[in-house]
C-alpha cells in the first residue's frame, strides 16, 4: 500500500515493544503508564501463541480488558487476535469513547515480533489508520550472550529493532556490556543503541522513531558495514590455516580493526546494496517480487532510499518478510546527487544475490 505524507501524518503510530523474557519490558511500560509525561498511550499486552501462565494470571474472566489509567493512558490486555483488539481501539477512538494519541504493543518474550509486524501491512483499515513507528527490542545485558546464544527468536527481535535497549547495564562490566553492544551493531547496523537502568528511557528517543516511516534516513554507517565485511572474510581466511577455535572463541583475532572482541557468527546479519546510478522501475519490481517469494521467511526488514529513473522523487521503500510497500519522498535537491540505499536484515541472507540482482536492475 502506498500512502502519502498527509495521510501519514494523522495516522495513530504504533510501536512494538520485543526482547527476550525478563529483558525489562514491563519494567519500561510499567514506568510509561505510571509517569506523567502528557503522551495518551493505549498500551496493548500481546500473548500470542500458547498460553503462559503470565497469561492466566493476568487474565481472568473476559479475554480482553480495557483499563483507564490516571495518567492517560489506557491500558488492555488481549489474548489472542490483534487485529481485533487494534479495530475495536480504533472504533472506541472514532465514536470518541477512548482517547488516546499513540500505542505501544508489548509483544511475549519468546516471540518473534515479525507477525505482529505484520499485522500493519496486511490489513487495510488497520494500515490505513495506524502507522507503525518503530519496534524497540530490549536486550538484558546480564543475560543477553547467553539468550542470543541459544535463542533464534531473540536474535530475530534484535534483527527487527529500530531501537535497541540495552537494560541491567548496572549489573555487567564495561567490558561485558561493550562486547554485548558490539555484537548487536554486527547483527542489525541500523538500530541506534543505548542503555536503559529499570526503564528509564527518553521517551522522545523511543516514541515517534519513525523507524517504519521511510522519511527517516537509514541510520547506517557505510563505513562500519565494510569494515565488518573485510572482518569476516579475515576471520574465515584464520579459521582454515593457524586458528583452531570456533565460533565463540575470545582468542583475540589480530586485525587492522581492533574492534574485535568475541566472535559470534550470528545468524541475523544485514548488508547494505548503494548505488548512484538508477532503477529501472520495472526490472526492480520483477526482481524484488521474486527475491521476497524465495527468501521472504528469513527476510526480517529491508528498507531503502531508491532512486528511480525518469522519477523527481526519492522513492523510499520497505518491507516486512514477503510485504513490500513505497512511497514517494522528498524530490532530489538541484545540488543533490541522486542515490540508492537499500538495508537487508535477515537470517542467513545470500549478499551475492541480492547485490548481483539489484546490480542488474540498473538502468
Ligand atoms: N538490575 C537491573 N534489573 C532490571 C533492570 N530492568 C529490569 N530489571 C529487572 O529485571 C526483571 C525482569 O524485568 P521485566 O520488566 O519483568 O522483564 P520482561 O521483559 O517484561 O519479562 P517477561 O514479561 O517475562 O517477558 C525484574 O526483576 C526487573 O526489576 C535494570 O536496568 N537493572
Amino acid at each position: 500500500m502506498t500512502v502519502t505524507q498527509a495521510q501519514a501524518n494523522k495516522m495513530v503510530p504504533v510501536t512494538v515493544l520485543t526482547g527476550f523474557l525478563g529483558a525489562g519490558k514491563t519494567t519500561l511500560l510499567k514506568r510509561i503508564l505510571t509517569e506523567f509525561h502528557g503522551k495518551r498511550i493505549a498500551v496493548i499486552e500481546n500473548e500470542f501463541g500458547p498460553e503462559s501462565i503470565d497469561n492466566e494470571l493476568l487474565v481472568q474472566d473476559s479475554d480482553e480488558e480495557i483499563i483507564e489509567l490516571n495518567n492517560g493512558c489506557v491500558c488492555c490486555t488481549v489474548r489472542g487476535d490483534l487485529l481485533k483488539t487494534l479495530t475495536d481501539l480504533k472504533n472506541r477512538r472514532i465514536n470518541n469513547e477512548l482517547n488516546f494519541e499513540r500505542v505501544i504493543i508489548e509483544t511475549t518474550g519468546v516471540a518473534n515480533p515479525g507477525p505482529v509486524c505484520q499485522t500493519f501491512f496486511m490489513d487495510d483499515d488497520i494500515a490505513e489508520y495506524y502507522r507503525l513507528d518503530a519496534v524497540i527490542t530490549v536486550v538484558d545485558a546480564k543475560h543477553g550472550m547467553q539468550t542470543l546464544d541459544t535463542q533464534p527468536e531473540a536474535q530475530k527481535q534484535v534483527g527487527f529493532a529500530d531501537r535497541l535497549l540495552i537494560s541491567k547495564k548496572d549489573l555487567v562490566s564495561d567490558e561485558e556490556f561493550a562486547s554485548l553492544k558490539h555484537r548487536l551493531l554486527h547483527m542489525n547496523p541500523r538500530a541506534q543503541i543505548m542503555p536503559v537502568h529499570f526503564g528509564e528511557a527518553d521517551l522522545d528517543k523511543i516514541l515517534d522513531v519513525t523507524g517504519f516511516n521511510l522519511n527517516s534516513i537509514l541510520e547506517i554507517d557505510p563505513e562500519f558495514l565494510q569494515d565488518e565485511q573485510a572482518d569476516h572474510h579475515d576471520h574465515h581466511h584464520d579459521h582454515g590455516h593457524d586458528h583452531e577455535c570456533d565460533a565463540h572463541c575470545n582468542h583475540e583475532h589480530h586485525h587492522e580493526h581492533n574492534h574485535h572482541h568475541a566472535h559470534h557468527d550470528d545468524e541475523i546479519g544485514a548488508f547494505v546494496f548503494s548505488s548512484n546510478k538508477p532503477f529501472d522501475p520495472q526490472r526492480l519490481e520483477e526482481f524484488l517480487s521474486g527475491v521476497v517469494q524465495v527468501f521472504g521467511p528469513d527476510l526480517y526488514r529491508y528498507k531503502g532510499i531508491l532512486y528511480m529513473k525518469g522519477v523527481k522523487q526519492r522513492m523510499l521503500f520497505q518491507g516486512v518478510h514477503m510485504l513490500m510497500g513505497a512511497e514517494p519522498g522528498k524530490l532530489w535537491g538541484p545540488k543533490e546527487k541522486p542515490y540508492n540505499k537499500m538495508v537487508f536484515i535477515g537470517r542467513k541472507l545470500p549478499k551475492d544475490v541480492f547485490t548481483n540482482g539489484l546490480t542488474q536492475c540498473l538502468a
